[in-house]
């Protein structure tokens, strides 16, 4: 069969509706007529062209990253986009620009950080991007530990003024997104000192370049941090530097939601707890996990794709075996798609969560900020380490190909990784999860009892009650045979008995230390692992909530289902140790988790194409031959491959004065 006929076959084995599942992936019928408006419309516009990335160099790469982003907000003026339909267009451009960081945290600063009044001078300016903002919290010296910022903020009473400073090298503002070259303010993070005292640190809206030629304002140094890792990828963004030497700004610059400066240099405090001066954070976190389940499905997409075209070995007749068909690709693979879909579950459940919490806390009521902050912080680290792994393996997983920049995924990869370490470092956010939920361990004997994600903690005694006889029997008595597996109120017993039990043991570890302080900082990758033991929970109980739902759509509930099994049981089968030292299951229950895992796989393969174009991603969108609709890769990746400005011409720069004379000695040597 050739290239071209193998897709439409494996489309044609699929057993449920393609495009009811579009509808259940986009999040609504609404979702996703405008993000496939938004798709095509990117698609069409040869403006957003992005195949040549990986060969421009830095100027030339940024400049066209300045042209496309200015021309998308053209197109979204003209075209009177919504809100939704932007972030669509821009989701679809699939270039990071400086526009991210204005969107995406400037504006949010100013929402939830200023005032009334504050918001009302400065929203309209950045709505029409007469001011462009970026948010400069991370220096040379600190990026995790926040407090421990040294830019200084001194209020000057005589001037009614803060003088923004930068006393040391380490002090100087690093990494800020937009910052380089294009912003003109930035929300500014620095410790505030009033009357000789120190407040924390705050954030500040500060000017940095001249509205009239763009230069840097007097006492202001910038410029950009760099190159970074790969070709294109994050390049296109103005990642800076930024030093203040006595800089002045109006008092009413500083962001006084939570905290008031009056004139005198008196600081009154307002009924907002402080944490929400890390509020933007909570914001992006949250936005980055709905991100995590696109790159990965974009990613998957590819690999699945280009699994069923691919053959190797197995040949009687003359046609091997496509790749897909191996159990070790599949056993691979498919865990990966059932993660895509996993992610954009719990994506849109954190979603819910965050607008949750925003309206309490418009109403005073900031009970649940704890419990946002730790499943923003757990979640983001969870999806985006997973993701970025994800993305390597489907590149493995494409063999010699997947390699080639052709492919998509060195980009995918390049531009990907960073969300590792940006906005939150994820091992530095799985101790924040850690902390909260040692808190609520501890806080279990007072009688407490844990609410919404914790809620599960609350069972803890009747738990620990089995411990003896769980070494020999498992707590879970109804798994006796492999569909066992497949009961929801049995999966997600195991994970919740093994989340609880490895908190509980860690919080009895740390009881042993005499200063908590010291026992958290010994047993802090021990309390890592119970944080994604956590983290996975909520995944999986998030994907089993998701199937309680109305699902329409012939098969849809069906292939969802075996999607969220897979998700569960590979985890359990990855993290086999923790359930068993927990004694939460028997190692005969673990095969027969195994072999549940093996049957789904065989129910996902023919359906395997079918879930991937679910995503409904555009050729454009992807950038990848081998992981095109239409399946026609070789022929493509043989034209592609003359695209590269090393066959421009037979002979290449550099013959005559190195290849030659190398060759000429060579022979030389050889009459001798
Ligand atoms: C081209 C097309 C153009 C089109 C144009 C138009 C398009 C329109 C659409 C645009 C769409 C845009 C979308 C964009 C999406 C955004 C993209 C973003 C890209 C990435 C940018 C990356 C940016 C950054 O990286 S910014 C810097 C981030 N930095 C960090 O994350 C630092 C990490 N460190 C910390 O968060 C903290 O310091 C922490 C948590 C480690 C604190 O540790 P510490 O112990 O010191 O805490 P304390 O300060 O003492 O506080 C303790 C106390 O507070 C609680 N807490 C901590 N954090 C939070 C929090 N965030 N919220 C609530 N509570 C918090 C903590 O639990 C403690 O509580 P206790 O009760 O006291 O225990
Ligand atoms: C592409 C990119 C874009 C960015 N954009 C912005 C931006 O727009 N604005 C902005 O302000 N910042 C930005 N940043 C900065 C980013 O937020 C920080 O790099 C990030 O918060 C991590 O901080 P760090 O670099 O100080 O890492 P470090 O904290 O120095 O981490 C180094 C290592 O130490 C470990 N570690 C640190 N603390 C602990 C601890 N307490 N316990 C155990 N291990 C620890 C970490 O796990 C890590 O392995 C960006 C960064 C990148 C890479």
């Amino acid at each position: 069969m050739e290239g071209v006929d193998i897709l439409p076959h494996e489309r044609s084995k699929t057993q449920f509706d393609v495009d009811a599942m579009k509808i259940v992936w986009a999040g609504s019928r609404h979702a996703f007529e405008v993000s496939d408006r938004m798709a095509r419309l990117v698609a069409s516009d040869p403006a957003f062209q992005k195949d040549n990335r990986s060969r421009l160099g830095r100027k030339e790469l940024f400049k066209n990253t300045l042209r496309k982003a200015t021309y998308a907000w053209k197109r979204i003026l003209e075209l009177r986009l919504t809100e939704e339909e932007a972030g669509r267009l821009r989701f679809f451009v699939d270039e990071p620009a400086f526009t991210d960081l204005h969107w995406g945290m400037f504006v949010p600063a100013i929402k939830g950080q200023g005032t009334e009044e504050q918001q009302q001078k400065w929203l309209p300016l950045a709505y029409k991007m007469q001011i462009i903002g970026c948010y400069a919290q991370t220096e040379l010296g600190h990026g995790s530990n926040v407090q421990g910022l040294e830019t200084t903020a001194t209020f000057d009473p005589d001037k009614d003024e803060f003088v923004i400073h930068s006393p040391t090298l380490t002090s100087s503002k690093w990494w800020p997104g937009g910052l380089g070259k294009v912003s003109t303010h930035a929300v500014v993070y620095a410790r505030l000192i009033t009357n000789g005292e120190e407040h924390g640190v705050h954030g500040f809206i500060v000017q940095l370049r001249s509205l009239d030629d763009h230069m840097p304002l007097p006492g202001i140094t910038i410029g950009d941090i760099g190159m970074k890792f790969g070709n294109g990828a994050y390049n296109t963004m103005d990642n800076g530097v930024l030093t203040f030497d006595h800089v002045r700004i109006p008092r009413n610059q500083m962001l006084m939601r939570v905290l008031q400066v009056t004139s005198e240099g008196k600081c009154v405090q307002s009924n907002v707890p402080r944490q929400l001066i890390y509020g933007t954070m909570v914001f992006v976190r949250q936005t980055i996990v709905a991100d995590a389940s696109s790159a990965l499905s974009r990613a998957v997409c590819i690999a699945t794709r280009y699994s069923a075209v691919r053959r190797q070995f197995g040949s009687q007749d003359g046609v091997e075996t496509q790749v897909i068909d191996y159990k070790t690709q599949q056993n691979r693979l498919f865990p990966l798609l059932a993660s895509a879909y996993a992610f954009r579950f719990v994506g849109e459940w954190l979603k819910w969560l965050y607008t949750d919490v925003t309206q309490r806390l418009q109403a005073n009521d900031f009970s649940t900020l704890p419990e946002a902050h730790a499943c923003t912080a757990g979640l983001k680290s969870l999806t985006t380490t997973a993701t970025a792994d994800a993305i390597e393996e489907c590149r493995k997983l494409c063999g010699g190909h997947g390699y080639l920049c052709a492919s998509g995924l060195p980009e995918l990869f390049a531009v990907y990784v960073p969300a590792c370490t940006y906005e939150g470092d994820n091992v530095v956010l799985l101790l924040q999860v850690a902390r909260f939920l040692m808190k609520t361990v501890s806080q279990l004997g007072s009688g407490k009892k844990p609410i919404g994600t914790t809620a599960y903690l609350g069972r803890v005694q009747d738990l620990m009650q089995c411990r003896c006889e769980v070494q020999t029997v498992g707590i879970i008595y109804s798994i006796n045979a492999a569909e066992d597996w497949l009961k929801p109120s049995v999966m997600l017993e195991a994970f919740e008995a093994r989340s609880a039990r490895m908190c509980v043991a860690r919080a009895q570890n740390l009881g042993k230390f005499a200063n908590p302080e010291d026992g958290f900082a010994e047993l802090s990758a021990d309390l890592v692992e119970a944080a994604v033991a956590h983290c996975q929970l909520i995944v999986v109980s998030k994907f089993l909530d998701k199937l309680q739902q109305d699902i329409p759509g012939n098969g849809v509930k069906q292939q969802l289902q075996n999607l969220c099994y897979i998700y569960a049981l590979n985890l359990l089968h990855k993290h086999l140790g923790d359930f068993l030292s927990t004694g939460c299951i028997t190692p005969k229950q673990a095969s027969l988790a195994n072999d549940q895992l093996r049957s789904l796989y065989s129910q996902v393969r023919p359906n395997a194409i079918a879930l991937v174009d679910a995503f409904n991603y555009t050729d454009h969108y992807l950038g990848s031959v081998l992981g095109r609709y239409d399946g026609n890769v070789y022929p493509k990746l043989y034209e592609e491959a003359w695209k590269d400005p090393l066959n421009d011409s037979v002979l290449p720069d550099g013959y005559n004065e190195y290849i030659r004379p190398l060759l000429k000695q060579q022979l030389h040597n050889s009459r001798l």
